[in-house]
């Protein structure tokens, strides 16, 4: 999906002058990353309705304002929606759809691939949802971004932002016991 920089630009101006004291916060943490190309890791976790979503957009808008390439991921198709642009993590991902994941799985991404250029590509990872997310699937996400950007750095150099509420919803585990949704998440 393309952006216009210029709208893009108009979005991040408008939500910047909103942004409470605590989402300039993580907003100035994650730009530095950006400006820096440094990659980076940066987990948001918050309560409902606390402006998770709407900080997000703003970070998408700061990378697409330059004309780069941001990713906007959600674990289901409904919240993906709430995000411009935004997709859910296993479709852009191509993540193996299985009852029973490994440490091994990977995503079907030919490093010829159209996919793949993109994940050369991109600048910025936001995945919201992440409360809701298996870590092996992060896990998968991660061999295949090192593997596709020739980066062994996490996430191949990808500036990368979860987000989420721990206190919602936890990761499906077939037949599972509520440890295993703990075990199953990202943050234990
Ligand atoms: N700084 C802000 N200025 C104005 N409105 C804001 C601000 N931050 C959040 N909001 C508004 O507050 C409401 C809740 O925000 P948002 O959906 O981003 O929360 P959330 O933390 O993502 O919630 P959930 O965990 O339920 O998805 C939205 O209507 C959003 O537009």
């Amino acid at each position: 999906m393309q952006f216009d920089p210029v709208e893009q630009a108009e979005i991040r101006e408008a939500r910047l002058s909103m942004l409470t004291e605590e989402q300039i916060a993580v907003y100035e943490s994650v730009t530095a990353d950006l400006v820096a190309g440094s990659g980076g890791l940066h987990f948001l976790d918050a309560p409902a309705g606390t402006g998770k979503t709407f900080l997000l957009e703003v970070l998408l808008a700061f990378v697409r304002s330059r004309g780069e390439l941001a990713l906007a991921v959600a674990a289901s198709g409904i919240a993906a929606t709430l995000l411009p642009g935004g997709q859910t993590a296993h479709s852009t991902f191509k993540i193996p759809v299985r009852l029973l994941r490994s440490n091994k799985d990977v995503c079907a991404v030919g490093a010829q691939s159209k996919q793949a250029e993109v994940f050369r590509r991109v600048r910025l990872i936001v995945w919201d949802e992440i409360s809701m997310t298996n870590r092996k699937d992060l896990e998968s996400v991660d061999r295949c971004l090192r593997d596709v950007r020739k980066q062994d750095k996490p996430f191949g150099g990808v500036t990368l932002v979860c987000s989420g509420d721990f206190r919602q919803l936890l990761p499906v585990v077939v037949n599972g016991t509520r440890a295993n949704s703990v075990m199953a998440c990202v943050c234990r």
